[in-house]
Order: C-alpha cells, then sequence, then structure tokens
C-alpha cells in the first residue's frame, strides 16, 4: 500500500522544463501543475516528445533542466516517496513472451500487494483475457499483450499514473473500458497523466501540446479546467 503523502495543492509541478535531443530543442519554458482528481492528455506528433516527458516526469530521463517539485519539495530529495506513489506504464506493454499473463501479471503486481491468484484470475477475466490466462504470451496478439499490461491498473493505488500510448493496439470495447477505469480512478482522487494518439472520450481534461514538427518547438498547456498553468 502506498504512504500518506505530505500534503499540498499539486502532486507534481513541473516549472520551465526543456529537453534536447540530438541538438533538437523538444520543448522549452514548460509548466504545469498535476493535481489531485485530474487527467492530463500530453499531445502532439509522431516525434515531438510526449514519451521524452512522460519518462521525465517518471524519473527515467536525466536529460531535461528545469525544476520539478513533489509534493511541495524538490523531488530530487524524495526519490522513495516519488517511486512508491508513481506507477509508469510504457508505451511497449512491458510485459515477458515466456510468461503466461497470469504470471506477468503476479510479476507486475509483486512486491506492492499480496494478492491471491483467485483475485488476479478476476483481473485477467474482466479485461476478456479468461481464457487465455495460462497460456504464454509469446502467442497472444498486440492487444491482448496490452491487455495484461492493463490489468495491472485494478491493482493500482499510486496516486499518479504516467501512461504511455495506453490505448494502442486496443479493440472498441477494450478502449471503453480503459476510458471508464480512468474515470472512476479521477473520480477517486487520482491524477492520470497520459500520452495517446487515440482522443479519449472523457471530459475536463488539462492538455499539454508539444511541437508540431521540426524546427518548431512550441510547447503550450492548455487548462480545462483544472490546474495551475504557467507558460513561458
Ligand atoms: N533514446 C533516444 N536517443 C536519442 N534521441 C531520442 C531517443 N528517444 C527519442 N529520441 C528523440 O526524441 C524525439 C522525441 O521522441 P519521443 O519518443 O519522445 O516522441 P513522441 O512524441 O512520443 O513520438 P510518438 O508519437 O512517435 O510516440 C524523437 O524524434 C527522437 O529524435
Amino acid at each position: 500500500m502506498t504512504e500518506p503523502l505530505q500534503q499540498a495543492d499539486h502532486l507534481l509541478k513541473a516549472q520551465r522544463l526543456e529537453c534536447e535531443r540530438d541538438g533538437r530543442t523538444l520543448f522549452r519554458d514548460l509548466s504545469f501543475s498535476i493535481v489531485p482528481g485530474t487527467l492530463t492528455r500530453v499531445e502532439g506528433p509522431n516525434g515531438s516528445g510526449k514519451t521524452t516527458l512522460l519518462r521525465i516526469l517518471a524519473g527515467l530521463n536525466d536529460n531535461w533542466s528545469g525544476h520539478i517539485h513533489w509534493c511541495g519539495r524538490p523531488r530530487h530529495k524524495q526519490w522513495d516517496s516519488v517511486r512508491r506513489n508513481t506507477l509508469y506504464l510504457g508505451h511497449r506493454p512491458g510485459i515477458k513472451g515466456v510468461l503466461t499473463p497470469m504470471e506477468n501479471l503476479q510479476a507486475l503486481v509483486a512486491g506492492r500487494q499480496a494478492v491471491s491468484r483467485d483475485v488476479l484470475s478476476r483481473a485477467l477475466v474482466q479485461v476478456g483475457l479468461g481464457p487465455w490466462q495460462n497460456v504464454p504470451c509469446e502467442h497472444l496478439s498486440a492487444g491482448q499483450k496490452r491487455r495484461v499490461a492493463l490489468a495491472r491498473l485494478l491493482f493500482a493505488d499510486e496516486p499518479l499514473w504516467l501512461l504511455d500510448e495506453a490505448f494502442t493496439a486496443l479493440d472498441v470495447e477494450a478502449v471503453a473500458a480503459v476510458e471508464r477505469l480512468l474515470a472512476d480512478r479521477v473520480r477517486d482522487g487520482g491524477a492520470v497523466v497520459m500520452t495517446t494518439h487515440h482522443q479519449p472520450a472523457l471530459d475536463d481534461m488539462q492538455r499539454i501540446l508539444l511541437g508540431h514538427g521540426p524546427g518548431q518547438p512550441a510547447a503550450e498547456v492548455s487548462d480545462e479546467p483544472v490546474a495551475e498553468v504557467s507558460h513561458g
């Protein structure tokens, strides 16, 4: 279980973020806050830096400048709290092909909570993998592999979720199920930051808009109606 967080008006506050890759500025002067009970979508064309930004927020990329605060204090002084309270799901499913959905889910959930095999099995049924739960994942489709990773969300109590392309390869029914899961999560006070090329059917999103092609390192935060925003 996660421990109570320090009281603050935000979970995460980014100020004047700048990131350069291969001599190209992906974004600069990018400032925004992530507050509990909100959904933020990072938008932009291929190569604009969405994954890079999400990895920076997850603490998985050091190639940036600016300031990031976590619950009111500099993030680098409280990595333990950040790691315990943040869930990052990368754009690859992050599951092992030789393992079954059940074994993968056990590995993904392990270390945070003790969950029985029956409960994990019900989660796999819930994401539509009931008949496949004991089949090695290398025999599953792209969308089925993605569903294994998404089953992890059913057990995720971290206050901040960072989801990179969570809708990729999912069919219409699974997309709707994930949208419901995210809406419930936000309603329960969680914060979700996601990249997606899919236009989610979700209300009240803060939008972070990244550049529109080579040589145009624009970054913009459009606030509808959620967080404190400053830009530039
Ligand atoms: N490991 C890396 N090493 C060097 N440059 C990289 C690396 N990963 C990404 N980049 C550069 O950063 C740019 C942004 O990549 P990123 O994956 O963040 O974009 P994205 O907006 O998520 O794209 P997409 O919509 O295609 O997923 C890329 O165009 C690439 O030039």
